[in-house]
């Protein structure tokens, strides 16, 4: 896993973002067509604004993943994932397709296995070549929240959130109260966010600072989920000063 510390978010935004559209403008140069998974939340906002921006990406030859979402939430609901990458990435774009998580189930019927096999199965069609990614103040990717499945084979999952994590929701303004927060979601799985061939992971925030150290200096472990990033060849973490600001090795 490589460390780039930024200096400042906006330059942190820059710089994911544009190490992002080269990896597509390669890509599809080489291949006609490529596939990109989506985060969300606070620490995505400059990287998703940035990437919109990318000169010279045929959006029209690009697919993308969307990488959880909570369960029962509509998508006119402040927080909900759906409308958040609609609103700032997929209306912002000429993309070839989209799939959105609907945490209502699939077509909205609440049937929630059927929607994690409806986007199992696209999914393990299209290999990803780049995953654009956050993680949470109590280290989690995605929403696979400590102790997370670091086996399982299946590409979506439904997970339990934790107090931080829900905690972390409610902190960040998505949702009035904790009790507003839903305990369930549709999450992509460890094992296929570790399947991209790219991850670029965007971690602004003093928040995040001691899951950032976790996560960079301490071991690998289901206790902090995104620590398995060091064991990919092409992850790369972009951090800002305050996000850096614990780690023992700053150079
Ligand atoms: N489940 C979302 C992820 O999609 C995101 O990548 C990560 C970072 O979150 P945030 O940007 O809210 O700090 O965790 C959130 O809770």
């Amino acid at each position: 896993m490589k460390i780039i510390i930024c200096s400042s978010k906006e330059e942190l935004g820059r710089q994911s973002a544009e190490e992002g559209a080269t990896i597509l403008r390669q890509v599809l140069a080489e291949q006609g067509q490529a596939s990109i998974i989506v985060a969300t939340g606070a620490s995505q906002f400059d990287t998703l604004a940035a990437l919109v921006a990318q000169p010279d990406i045929d959006w029209t030859r690009v697919t993308g993943f969307h990488l959880d979402e909570y369960l029962g939430l509509p998508m006119t609901h402040p927080a909900s994932f759906r409308g958040y990458l609609k609103e700032r990435f997929v209306d912002q774009v000429p993309i070839k397709d989209f799939h959105y998580v609907n945490g209502e189930g699939l077509d909205g019927s609440g049937d929630v296995p059927a929607e994690c096999e409806r986007l199992s199965k696209l999914i393990r069609a299209q290999p990803i070549d780049v995953a654009f990614v956050g993680i949470g103040e109590n280290g989690h990717l995605a929403f696979n929240d400590p102790p997370a499945d670091f086996e399982t084979e299946e590409p979506y999952l439904i997970v339990e959130l934790d107090e931080d994590c829900r905690r972390q929701q409610l902190g960040e303004g998505w949702f009035d109260s904790l009790d507003a927060v839903p305990r369930e979601a549709i999450s992509m799985s460890i094992r296929q966010i570790m399947k991209s061939r790219h991850i670029i992971c965007s971690v602004p925030d003093e928040r995040k600072a001691q899951a950032v150290r976790d996560v960079v200096e301490g071991p690998v472990t289901n206790q902090v989920p995104a620590s398995i990033l060091q064991e990919h060849s092409n992850a790369r973490l972009y951090l800002d000063p305050p996000s850096a600001s614990l780690l023992e090795n700053r150079s």
